[in-house]
């Protein structure tokens, strides 16, 4: 009989960016970043994930230290990720708080997300000699990346671990299955070819309960999925009813 050696699950990092956003509304300390991520952390998830953007409007400079401490002190198997446009100030920052891993991320300043993956054919002279510098440093290095095929040997050759691919299309047809199939069977695709060449795979932005387990099913060996947006609105939505009861009672009910 062949025993076939059971699979390992993606790994979730939990995005604190959302987090960072609602508490960045009020000159007040909560929700707490750091907070929050010890709970996502205790709950279970395997690591945490920021995309630090230069004008912190979602997580702070500040918040790094408190976040590398968390996981040093409290949780050392889990793993930190940071997000960004490798800048020299993001590299430095990234230096400094010694995440396990850096996706590196194609967004300017003025966008209100990340929309898109790298452009290998243009930028990968680029991102070589960033990548081979974070790999000095002991860093695992991830791309953010389209779903297409034909990026795969251009990522590899840059020197990179890994690719997160963009799920962001995937997760904005969630009333359109059939747009949905056809973008997660490119996602599928793209991963195929990245783990044939030996990169491993990553995947992140917009998912959501609903559309994991398919994205799963397609890329058995998906490595991790970073989650942010998604996670914190069901937070808010399981969670409503047990605060609206602790606020009453406050009230006296
Ligand atoms: C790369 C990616 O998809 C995430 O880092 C995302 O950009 C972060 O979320 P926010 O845009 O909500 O900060
Ligand atoms: N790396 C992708 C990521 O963190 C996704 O964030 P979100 O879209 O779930 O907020």
């Amino acid at each position: 009989m062949i025993f076939e050696a059971a699979r390992m699950p993606a790994k979730l990092s939990v995005n604190l960016n959302a987090i960072a956003m609602l508490r960045n509304r009020r000159d007040l300390p909560w929700p707490s970043v750091t907070g929050l991520g010890r709970i996502a952390l205790a709950a279970g998830a395997h690591g945490l994930t920021v995309h630090p953007r230069p004008d912190e409007r979602h997580t702070r400079h500040s918040d790094l230290p408190e976040i590398r401490s968390l996981i040093d002190d409290e949780f050392p198997r889990a793993e930190f990720n940071i997000e960004g446009y490798p800048t020299e100030d993001f590299l430095l920052l990234v230096e400094k708080h010694q995440p396990e891993q850096v996706t590196l991320v194609p967004d300017d300043p003025t966008q209100a997300t990340s929309d898109h993956g790298w452009n290998f054919a243009t930028q990968a002279a680029f991102l070589t000699p960033i990548v081979k510098r974070l790999k000095k440093g002991g860093f695992r290095v991830s791309l953010f990346s389209d779903p297409d095929p034909d990026c795969v040997a251009a990522a590899r050759d840059t020197g990179a671990d890994r690719i997160e691919l963009y799920t962001g299309p995937y997760g904005s047809y969630h009333s359109d299955s059939a747009k949905a199939a056809k973008e997660l069977e490119r996602l599928g695709k793209t991963a195929d070819a990245a783990l044939a060449a030996g990169l491993q795979v990553n995947a992140g932005h917009d998912l959501v309960v609903s559309n994991l387990p398919a994205l799963a099913k397609r890329i058995p060996a998906l490595a991790e999925v970073s989650i942010g947006h998604g996670l914190t609105a069901d937070a808010l939505e399981y969670g409503m009813a047990r605060t609206v009861g602790r606020f009453l009672k406050a009230c006296g009910w």
